[in-house]
């Protein structure tokens, strides 16, 4: 029996543990999912800082000009009383006393001293008013963006406490595959090893074995205990040369999902090994591939890697001919909050895919309404 989308990617959500935390320098933990919160661990700014290239004032004008700070600089030791002025420049240090800065674009000098309108608190970044020493600003399972990746560092930190990153290992099997050169009768190209580094992002792809349709060759190739993944491509059927199923049975492998009423795709399983590596086997047809890759394999590898599931993107779908009882994944363009299908989507051709924006989950029965875009 074939299962449910739905419940098939839940499935293999939950068929793993996040992987052990590890302590990363900021640059390589790009794409990890956070193992703790990223806190503050100090104030910003630590100090009152000038937020425009001009003059700290202290009461109301004119001023007269006592002196000057830049970015970089210390605090000035001096307390600014009222008429008095200090040149800054943008993130210079304001003096103690201070209470609005003027740009030097609306400051005119009259007779050696400045006039200008100054608001109380204009200009000023107050210490502390982006945030103070201890705040959590990144919760724990969010992904490490480069927008993290700056705010940590902004925030003190050189390390991020992260979740390992996945390990992948991909068997590609098949007698008829090329990997260079022109198809011809009875060779095709593999589709699926070219397209599945980009697909594994926040994992780490320890390498990709190409394998004739033998079944020894393929449990040899699944004892690869490196890897926490194993991704097999082809020999998911039924067919003489499919020996996926069998192997796995051979080898003790639980079977998770050993089916999914999904079109294209329906073929694809995930299993776990006695030793708890995981088996995502995607089928041969490439666009089924890729329907494999992000129904099983990415929710599997963010659940690994310790990613917080997000909520599910939707937009308005039209009647594109749902199955009576199988999900289909369509590609579509997405404009606003609409998506049209592209077409091209016949299981063993990804043209439609490569012109997609996404696609579309489309459960049986739909008739047109919010469909969930993967
Ligand atoms: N009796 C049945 N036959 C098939 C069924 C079924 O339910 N009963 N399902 C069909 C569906 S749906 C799919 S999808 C495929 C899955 O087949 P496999 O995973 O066993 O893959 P293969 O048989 O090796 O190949 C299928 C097809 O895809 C081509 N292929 C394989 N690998 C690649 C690759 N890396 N790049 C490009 N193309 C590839 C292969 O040449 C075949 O044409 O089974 C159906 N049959
Ligand atoms: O669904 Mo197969 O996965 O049609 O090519």
């Amino acid at each position: 029996m074939n299962m449910p989308w739905k419940l098939a990617r839940q499935t293999a959500r939950n068929a793993a543990k996040p992987l052990d935390a590890v302590e990363v320098v900021l640059p390589d933990a790009l794409g990890l999912a956070l193992a703790g919160g990223v806190r503050a661990l100090v104030a910003q700014p630590t100090c009152d800082l000038s937020a425009m290239d001009g003059y700290a004032v202290a009461g109301a004008g004119p001023w007269t000009v006592v002196g000057r700070v830049a970015a970089g600089d210390p605090v000035p030791g001096v307390v600014l009383g009222d008429g008095k002025a200090f040149g800054v420049g943008t993130g210079a240090p304001v003096p103690r006393g201070s209470t609005a800065v003027v740009p030097v674009e609306a400051c005119s000098p009259t007779g050696g001293r400045l006039t200008a309108n100054a608001l109380p608190g204009k200009h000023i970044r107050r210490r502390g008013e982006d945030w103070s020493a201890g705040d959590e600003l990144v919760p724990a399972g969010s992904r490490v963006s480069p927008a993290v990746l700056g705010l940590a560092a902004a925030a003190g930190h050189d390390t991020l406490l992260t979740h390992r990153r996945p390990r992948v290992a991909v068997i590609v099997t098949g007698d008829e595959l090329l990997h260079s050169g022109l198809p011809h009768p009875g060779r095709v190209r593999d589709a699926i090893g070219p397209m599945l580094p980009g697909l594994l992002s926040g994992a780490e792809l320890l390498g990709t074995t190409h394998l004739r349709d033998d079944p020894s060759a393929l449990a040899d190739a699944l004892a690869f205990d490196a890897a926490d993944v194993l991704v097999t491509c082809g020999a998911t059927s039924v067919g003489r040369a499919d020996h996926l199923r069998h192997v796995l049975a051979e080898l003790g492998a639980e079977v998770l999902v050993g089916g999914v009423a999904c079109r294209p795709g329906h073929p694809m399983l995930l299993a776990v090994l006695p030793d708890g590596r995981c088996v995502v086997g995607l089928p041969g047809n490439p666009f089924a591939a890729y329907a494999a890759v992000l129904t099983l394999l990415r929710p599997l590898l963010d659940t690994l890697g310790g990613h917080t599931a997000r909520p599910p993107v939707t937009a308005w779908l039209g009647d594109v001919g749902a199955h009576r009882t199988d999900t289909r994944l369509v590609p579509v363009t997405r404009s606003g909050g609409l998506v049209a299908p592209v077409g091209h989507d016949r299981p063993g051709s990804l043209w439609g895919a490569a012109l997609a924006d996404v696609l579309a989950v489309v459960p049986p029965g739909h008739r047109g309404g919010e469909v969930e875009l993967l």
